[in-house]
Order: structure tokens, then C-alpha cells, then sequence
């Protein structure tokens, strides 16, 4: 539960931006991947986006590391670059050839506007701002997954056989991604301790609302099957 009188920044966020952040982490298609009622052309059109999401997040963890001011703030960067080219991007790409889209198909899918809008003002706001201006835009992605592969674990029958979205849950709710969700809530504050003024907490607030209201965005497009 989002504590706005925490010592951690990323709580702070997510309770000072709870209805973005509940609309984003409780939404219709993710309570359809817990019960399994998700239409599944919806979880293909997702998949395909989130291919060409997860290239452009790539990107925005490099400028992070490129606008890291020691190497403290280099190498944490560069851990969350390493975890989505070495590690999520495989697990997805392995995910989509099960639901049988191959690679070279991802390669072509256009690119949705919503994947355009998520993606494009991450990047911006990391080009604008400091490392913590872009650690906050990325954060709703990173630890917003692990929330939700959290709480979907935890409801009832979501990692049955049954369920043909228990491969995801079980991959957010892994150790594996929860570490870097956790890395990245460390990262947070350890730079909000570095640069974090009463005076600058609001703009910070806008960028994680901002940021969460496109991670809702991203599911509708997943359910509308919206280019
Ligand atoms: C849209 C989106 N947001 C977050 C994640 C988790 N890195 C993701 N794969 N895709």
C-alpha cells in the first residue's frame, strides 16, 4: 500500500499519484491475465507492442547511464539496461514464439501510438531533465511490473495450467524481476538523497503520473487492439 509520509521516494509517487497508479496497476487487462478471461488477440497485439516498448526502454536506461554523474550511478544504470537486453527481452521474445509470433515478425510490427507516446516522452523527459528526472519516468514501468506479477501470483488458480497467461505472471513474479524492481527502488533514493529538494518533489510527482497514465494507456491499446 503507497505510503505518502514514507522514507522511500518511490511510495511517496505512487501515493501522491494513486488514482494514475491504481487505473494502471489494476486495470481490465490485467485482471483478465488473472483469471484468464483476457481475449487472447488482445495479449498477442500486447506482445508485439511491448517488443518494440522494451527496445525504446533500452535506449532511455543508456541515456541513463550516459547521464550518470560517477560510476555509482553509471553501473546501476547500466544493470537496468542489462536486465532488459539480457534478460526480459529474451524471456519475452521466447514468450511471443510460444504464442507464435517469431521475431522477425516483431521486427515488423508498426509501431502503435501509444507504444510512441509511452516510449517517446520517457526518453524526452530524460533528455530534458537530470538522471533522477528519468529514473522517475522509468519507474512505473519497472516496478509497476513487479507489483502486478506480485499480486497476480498471489490471487487464486492465476498460475494454474489453466491459465494461458500464467508464463507471464510467473515471470514478473519471479525472483529474477523482482530483484531489479527492488534495485530500482534503491536507485530512486539513493539519488532523491543526492538532489531531492522539497521544491522539486511536484515536478517529479507530474512525471511519475504522467508516466503511469501511459502504462493504462499501453493496456487499453492491448484490449482495443488500437494501431
Ligand atoms: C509497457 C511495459 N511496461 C513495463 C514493462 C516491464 N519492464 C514492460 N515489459 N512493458
Amino acid at each position: 500500500m503507497p505510503n505518502d509520509q514514507s522514507n522511500d521516494l518511490f511510495d511517496r509517487l505512487a501515493s501522491g499519484a494513486a488514482a494514475e497508479w491504481s487505473r494502471y496497476v489494476d486495470h481490465a487487462f490485467v485482471r483478465g491475465m488473472g483469471d484468464g478471461s483476457l481475449p487472447e488477440p488482445a495479449f498477442r497485439h500486447y506482445l508485439a507492442q511491448d517488443y518494440l516498448f522494451l527496445t525504446h526502454f533500452a535506449r532511455a536506461y543508456a541515456l541513463a547511464v550516459y547521464k550518470g554523474r560517477n560510476l555509482a550511478d553509471m553501473r546501476a544504470s547500466l544493470n537496468g539496461l542489462k536486465a532488459i537486453l539480457d534478460v526480459e527481452m529474451d524471456l519475452h521474445v521466447s514468450l511471443c514464439a510460444g504464442w507464435g509470433i517469431a521475431e522477425d515478425e516483431l521486427e515488423r510490427t508498426p509501431e502503435s501510438k501509444a507504444t510512441m507516446a509511452y516510449t517517446r516522452y520517457v526518453l524526452e523527459t530524460g533528455l530534458r531533465g537530470d538522471l533522477l528526472d528519468l529514473h522517475v519516468a522509468l519507474s512505473p514501468c519497472v516496478i509497476g511490473y513487479a507489483e502486478i506479477g506480485k499480486r497476480l501470483a498471489a490471487t487464486p488458480g492465476a498460475l494454474d495450467d489453466a491459465n494461458p497467461y500464467r508464463v507471464w505472471i510467473a515471470e514478473y513474479a519471479g525472483e529474477a524481476y523482482q530483484s531489479v524492481a527492488a534495485s530500482a527502488r534503491a536507485t530512486l533514493n539513493r539519488l532523491a538523497a543526492d538532489s531531492l529538494t522539497p521544491a522539486r518533489f511536484p515536478r517529479l510527482l507530474t512525471i511519475f503520473a504522467q508516466a503511469s497514465r501511459l502504462e493504462a494507456d499501453f493496456w487499453d491499446m492491448g484490449l482495443t487492439l488500437t494501431d
